[in-house]
């Protein structure tokens, strides 16, 4: 079987494994089993009517004396661009904003707080080209571009905070960023944060196109709690992860474009082992399909020049503190994953594990300071 036929691991250990052992296996692969979120009936048929898949989960917490629950609905969007790449720059933008507009209202009648796009979401994942138009006309201003206005309305119109992640023009730097803009369920920007690391690997040619970040690892205090945005490669950076939850995050997204050749076996660690480490839940997002471009390109490896990434399997996730993880959509159909945390969990999982009491934060410190000098000698003991 292809990969890219394959739907969805759960369902597939579903269909084949008998009752107990299916029980079993997911308590080793998955932790504590997520509960589903009873979803209203009329965001089930919209999202069957709009043709994606729609799923709820909830992550519960121990209850406590002295602080009441902090749920929070959050929900992933991941979808397939909709018109081909050759189509017209603002032909596809447009196509873009109605598709995640009709998403974002079934996360509305699902009671979602927080909602978060795929990576660079308004345009084809282009960077494997190498080409500049016309990929570099799908950039816009964070504070003044039409896709933020568009986010802004859905925000003030669902009470919603959105996290829309977008190829950023920043016209006073003349420079392009890949940056998630945040935005307030007041209808307000509440700033933006850049991609700190940038792929060098397979056909991610982004540095082609922008800047490392330098936004550092900012923290966006919203109604509904603390939110972050890791933005996808920079999931390979255990650091990164930890810095944003250094400056208080409670839950960290990770809005993606990656493909199953490259990194599928790491995919349901990551941002799972993150959320461990840190005490705090993460959200994983990928965009899902395969897109085809009209000029062949080659990788650079010797092999024929080739229209297409590969495919980018979807499969987002949440994972919580206590290293348990809800299912991930599908490997192939859009989808809304809808997940309610409790935040209190972070405080307790942190109070029973103490990772962070624990790390010697200090000694790495000094010893990090020493390793990026040039002159660093590694501390290493010879007969
Ligand atoms: N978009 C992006 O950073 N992709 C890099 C590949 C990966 O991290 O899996």
């Amino acid at each position: 079987m292809a990969g890219c036929e394959l739907d969805s691991l759960e369902e597939t250990l579903e269909t084949h494994l008998p009752e107990a052992e299916l029980r079993e296996v997911k308590r080793i692969l998955f932790g504590k089993q997520t509960e589903k979120l009873d979803l209203p009936a009329c965001a089930v048929d919209a999202a069957s009517e709009r043709n994606f898949e729609l799923k709820g989960y909830k992550f519960e917490a121990t209850q406590e004396q002295l602080r009441p629950p902090r749920k929070v609905r959050v929900g992933l969007v991941q979808n397939h661009i909709v018109l081909p790449t050759d189509a017209p720059v603002l032909d596809q933008i447009n196509a873009m904003h109605s598709r995640i507009g009709e998403i974002v209202e079934v996360a509305a009648m699902c009671g979602v707080n927080i909602v978060c796009f795929q990576e660079t979401w308004t345009m084809p994942f282009a960077f494997c080209t190498r080409e500049k138009e016309p990929w570099t006309e799908f950039a816009e201003s964070a504070e003044d571009g039409n896709t933020t206005h568009f986010c802004q309305e859905l925000a003030r119109k669902y009470n919603m905070v959105v996290v829309s992640p977008i190829l950023e023009r920043d016209e006073q730097h003349s420079t392009l960023w890949n940056t998630a803009v945040v935005i307030s369920n007041s209808g307000n920007m509440l700033g933006k944060t850049r991609k700190n690391h940038i792929p060098r690997i397979g056909d991610f040619n982004e540095s082609t196109y922008y800047m490392e970040g330098n936004t550092g690892h900012t923290v966006f205090q919203t109604q509904f709690g603390r939110i972050a945005v890791n933005i996808c490669y920079g999931r390979h950076h255990p650091l990164n992860w930890f810095m944003y939850s250094m400056n208080g995050a409670e839950i960290i997204f990770n809005p993606s474009a990656t493909v199953g050749a490259l990194s599928e076996p790491m995919w349901a660690i990551e941002a799972r082992n993150a959320a461990i480490a840190n005490h705090c839940f993460t959200c994983a997002i990928n965009r899902v399909g395969t897109e085809h471009f009209k000029s062949e390109f080659t990788s650079g490896d010797g092999k024929k020049a080739h229209h297409d990434f590969g495919h980018f399997y979807g499969s987002s996730y949440v994972a919580a503190p206590d290293g348990s993880r809800s299912p991930g959509l599908s490997r192939t159909r859009d989808g809304l994953l809808v997940v309610e945390l409790d935040l209190n969990m972070n405080r307790q999982i942190s109070d029973k594990w103490s990772f962070k009491m624990t790390g010697r934060y200090a000694e790495y410190a000094e010893e990090l300071s020493a390793a990026v000098r040039h002159d660093f000698k590694p501390n290493i003991v010879k007969e």
